[in-house]
């Protein structure tokens, strides 16, 4: 009889072992899908939508499931095991498309999508980021995924509003030195109540004059920006807990009097998976920018 030189257990033993924890994943996964019925009506009922896209509480079911996980299984497979999973049960409840940012490679597109929504929703495809704005804005609670590049080639964000979509996650939420799926993505959604709990506010400001280098001083990451010929139109993150005036007046110190300055929404602050798992993700500098005044 075959064995197993780091169990000591023979090839039918393992089987039957395997066999065992099978069945008792299979048994949770069928009990989870039915203790998800009731999720759509309560969601509305709290101010939400029938999307079943609750980005905070997944935030927080990935934190624990960081603290908790040990041994050899990456993470990331946790990460995307735990996506496919949320998404085959919430598909029961509801029927949400996710519109894609055609602007982007299709195939990291594609990975990133099926990554985070598994292969139970049904994918869209969008000519560009706008184009997913606008779709996700008149659906029945659809989402969108719009790559984020540093330089965008529109501000497709200027369409952003409380009435249509809104931001509504950042991904990748685990960021590690190397994983699957790492095309940096923002997830679009219909406005909720549920928004005014994100860790991360995100704001559409528009300024004349330069990018400034000094905004991460004032803790304000770039996550976007076009130049366009009066100045600069921006995507910009800071901490949720600042009030909009205090907003403000970190642009200003920053050298950016926005002229326009609204909340376009808000997102779970990521996870460092490559740390302590306390630790939320710190970005290493302002979106790829060096000291100076410069980016135009
Ligand atoms: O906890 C909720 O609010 C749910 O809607 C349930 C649930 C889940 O399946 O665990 C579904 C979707 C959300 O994004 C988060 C969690």
């Amino acid at each position: 009889m075959s064995q197993l030189p780091d169990s000591g257990l023979a090839l039918d033993d393992l089987r039957t072992r395997i066999d065992a924890i099978d069945a008792r994943i299979h048994a949770a996964l069928m009990e989870r899908a039915q203790a998800e019925s009731g999720f759509a009506a309560a969601s509305l009922s709290a101010g939400g939508t029938s999307a079943l896209f609750h980005p905070e509480r997944d935030a927080d079911m990935m934190r624990q499931m960081v603290e908790r996980h040990e041994g050899d299984l990456p993470l990331v497979t946790v990460e995307h095991l735990w996506r496919d999973i949320i998404c085959a049960c919430t598909s029961l409840q509801s029927d949400t498309a996710v519109h894609l940012d055609g602007g982007a490679e299709l195939i990291d597109m594609l990975d990133l999508a099926r990554f985070y929504f598994g292969f139970s929703v049904e994918l869209v495809p969008g000519s560009d980021a706008a184009d997913v704005v606008g779709a996700v804005a008149v659906s029945q609670g659809d989402l969108g995924l719009v790559a984020l590049t540093d330089r965008a080639e529109m501000p497709w964000w200027r369409e952003l509003s409380e009435a249509g979509a809104l931001v509504r996650a950042r991904l990748p939420f685990l960021v590690l030195d190397e994983r699957p799926a790492d095309l940096p993505a923002l997830v679009l959604a219909q406005a909720d109540s549920l928004v005014e709990t994100a860790d991360i506010a995100v704001y559409d400001a528009r300024w004349t004059d330069l990018l400034p280098g000094r905004l991460m001083d004032q803790g304000i990451e770039v996550l976007s920006f076009f130049r366009s010929a009066s100045g600069v139109d921006a995507l910009i993150a800071i901490s949720a807990d600042l009030p909009e005036e205090d907003v403000f007046k970190a642009c200003v110190a920053a050298g950016a009097e926005p002229e326009v300055l609204r909340r376009v929404g808000g997102y779970a602050a990521p996870i460092d998976g490559n740390g302590d798992p306390d630790e939320t993700f710190e970005p290493e500098d302002d979106a790829g920018l060096g000291e100076g005044d410069v980016r135009k």
